[in-house]
């Protein structure tokens, strides 16, 4: 592997999208699908609405017939759920509510505003025209309509596939992600860390936010700073894995010994020219592709979001590009970048502009809870002004 230049982001990303095939597929009830990707066609059924439908409360009329002073004879009822079955015959009217079928013969809905009931009979007080508060059979969906996959499924598109009257689908697999954080000084949080200790808490950053991105975490017990051990846990890692992700022991350290225990030949990348994150490698470890993150928490974490997000999204099939981004104007001035693209934590301010932290260290998780959006400064930008544009990359929509 040549020592330099630095991938960018974009190139890293390509490098990481190339190692990663779409996941199986399940079978999932309704009430288990909100979230998860639909990979085959949902097709209806069934029509919706089955049958003309009577849009409103009042009466099924012939709307040629329905003219201002008319008196139709009302000849029956029909609620929703319960059809009238004959024929509606000249100077007829069915009294119908709403979501209930048209009777044969009948082509427009009186609504009963409109109209004065008196006895067996009603008369029209406003004409109606043709196909007046009528939803034809099909005006939803017909049958052998489809809900195109792939797709993340809505709560919106679960109430259209429950009336395309599917109670079932197909959908990606959650994509198992194997997290193993790495180093001796590393203790279980709720443990009692000695004094030159710290708790392990990125991972559990990574895995809420993996399972928002629709993956399945499984955060795996500490790995030690030893080369079999590492191994050893890598290995059990990558039993039932479809993505190894590692944390820590990335850098240059004595003790930093994910890319030895990979092996260079194995690395599809190492170090790529952002900030943070320059640590970031991609591979494969026993056949199953690896992600080995920066330790440094925030570095962790702004790496899930800028490569891991579209890496899940990869795994269930869909379309995966660089994160999403918007424009935003800066609420104050910006210092000037090295030489690797940086994406700064920053605030949202109430009137939408954005604010830089002025620390911007990679270990201070306080701030990272903080922030509303990765503020993204490109590589040697010079200083920004207060009303400069920028684009930022959301933080709270995973
Ligand atoms: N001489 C150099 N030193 C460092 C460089 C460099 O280029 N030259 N890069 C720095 C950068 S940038 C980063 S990022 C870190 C990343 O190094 P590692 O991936 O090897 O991370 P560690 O050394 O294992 O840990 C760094 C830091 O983060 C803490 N950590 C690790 N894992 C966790 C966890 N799961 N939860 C919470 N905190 C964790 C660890 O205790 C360290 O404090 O290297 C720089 N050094
Ligand atoms: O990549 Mo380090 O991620 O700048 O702290």
């Amino acid at each position: 592997m040549s020592a330099a230049p630095l991938l960018t982001v974009p190139e890293a990303l390509a490098r990481v999208l190339a190692l990663l095939a779409p996941v199986g597929v399940e079978t999932v009830g309704l009430s288990e699908a909100a979230g998860r990707v639909l990979a085959q066609p949902a097709v209806a059924r069934r029509a919706q609405p089955p049958f003309d439908a009577s849009a409103m409360d009042g009466y099924a009329v012939r709307a040629a017939e329905a003219t201002p002073g008319a008196r139709l004879r009302v000849v029956g009822e029909a609620p929703a759920g319960r059809a009238w079955t004959g024929d509606l015959g000249p100077g007829e009217a069915l009294r119908i509510f709403t979501g209930a079928p048209l009777p044969a013969g009948a082509d427009a809905v009186l609504i009963q505003e409109n109209a004065r009931a008196e006895g067996d009979a009603v008369f029209c007080l406003e004409a109606v025209a043709p196909g007046a508060w009528v939803r034809p059979a099909g005006f939803d969906f017909g049958p052998g309509a489809s809900l195109p996959a792939p797709r993340r499924l809505s709560p919106a598109d679960i109430a259209a596939l429950a009336a395309m009257n599917l109670p079932e689908v197909v959908v990606r697999r959650r994509p198992r992600v194997a997290l193993v954080p790495t180093g001796d000084e590393l203790v279980e949080v709720g443990a009692a860390p000695a004094a030159d200790q710290i708790v392990a808490s990125s991972g559990h950053g990574l895995a809420a936010l993996l399972a928002g991105f629709g993956a399945a975490p499984d955060l795996r017990p500490i790995a030690p700073d030893r080369v079999p051990a590492l191994g050893a846990a890598l290995r059990a890692a990558a039993g039932n894995a479809d993505l190894i992700v590692t944390l820590g022991g990335a850098s240059v350290g004595d003790h930093d010994l994910v890319r030895g225990v990979v092996g260079d030949a194995a690395l599809s990348f190492y170090k790529v020219a952002m900030r943070p994150g320059k640590p970031l490698m991609a591979g494969r470890f026993a056949g199953v592709p690896i992600v080995g993150l920066p330790g440094n928490p925030v570095s962790a974490m702004v790496c899930c979001h800028i490569f891991l997000r579209s890496a899940i999204d990869a795994l269930l099939g869909l379309p995966a590009g660089p994160a999403g981004r918007r424009e935003a104007i800066l609420a104050a001035p910006a210092p000037a970048e090295g030489p690797r693209e940086h994406y700064a934590r920053a605030a949202v301010e109430s009137d939408g502009r954005v604010r830089l932290f002025e620390n911007q260290d990679s270990s201070a998780q306080m701030l990272l809870a903080g922030a509303d959006v990765l503020a993204v400064r490109p590589a040697n930008a010079p200083a920004a002004a207060e009303g400069d544009a920028i684009e930022v990359v959301p933080l709270r929509s995973a």
